[in-house]
């Protein structure tokens, strides 16, 4: 299955970064397809606008909803398909979470629209739920610029979990948040050399003892945790 990946968004050159890395030895080996666009190629005047004041006042600019509709029509299509995944990344939106990433790793299209100014017209949200399975979430409680950042970040975590795309599927068993790893941070991690600036490797991790090396890392992991994130815990 190829996952196909849709970014509208005014600044469609943050996906460029696409190419590189795991990400682009996705695209090239057809696990994913990439597109981004540029919502500016929907608007009709001449200085291409966007965005417009908020009724009902108010600091700052809204995107207006007619770019992301004839957006919508020719990206995605104007028949209803709950196949489509639309994501709204905003600091509103549902916390984003790698159980999240994990039902997204299968889906076959997901559309990225990334806001920026204010945000965007809330019509625009309510249409799109009326056509695809629409997602506003949020990565953390701080405010960015726009949702391309977070949009990339979402991608990363989700792309990594298609079947085929990490060489060693074992690696991504053992991590924080994997599912039946209960909700632990991960223990931190060790390689050589043994000794370096006067700090040695645990002993137990170089003791061959596969039981002592479980036992110690997992309550490593239970120490992380209870003192990073209680909120795990509960
Ligand atoms: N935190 C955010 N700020 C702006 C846009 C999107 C955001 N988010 O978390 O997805």
């Amino acid at each position: 299955m190829t996952m196909r990946l849709d970014y509208l968004s005014i600044f469609p050159g943050y996906f460029d970064v696409l190419d590189i890395s795991l990400l682009g030895k996705a695209v090239d080996n057809g696990l994913v397809e990439v597109h981004a666009h540029d919502l500016r190629d929907w608007t009709h005047d001449r200085h291409r606008t966007v965005d417009d004041t908020p009724c009902g006042g108010g600091a700052g600019m809204v995107m207006k909803p007619d770019p992301w509709g004839e957006a919508f029509d020719g990206i995605i299509g104007i028949e209803p398909d709950p196949s489509v995944h639309v994501i709204f990344p905003t600091p509103s939106g549902i916390p984003f979470t790698q159980s999240a990433a994990q039902e997204l790793s299968t889906v076959e299209r997901v559309v990225f629209c990334c806001g920026r100014y204010e945000g965007i017209d809330h019509r625009v949200i309510d249409y799109a739920r009326t056509m695809w399975t629409v997602h506003e979430l949020s990565l953390g409680d701080y405010v960015l610029n726009g949702g391309e950042v977070a949009a990339l970040a979402i991608t990363e975590a989700v792309v990594r979990l298609i079947p085929g795309f990490m060489g060693n599927p074992e690696s991504l068993a053992e991590e924080s948040f994997s599912p039946g790893q209960e909700r632990l941070l991960e223990y931190p991690l060790f390689t050589r050399p043994v000794s370096w600036r006067g700090m040695d490797v645990p002993e137990v991790l170089m003791s061959g003892h596969h039981g002592r090396i479980a036992e110690w890392r997992r309550e490593e992991s239970l120490l992380l945790t209870r003192d990073r994130r209680p909120d795990l815990t509960d």
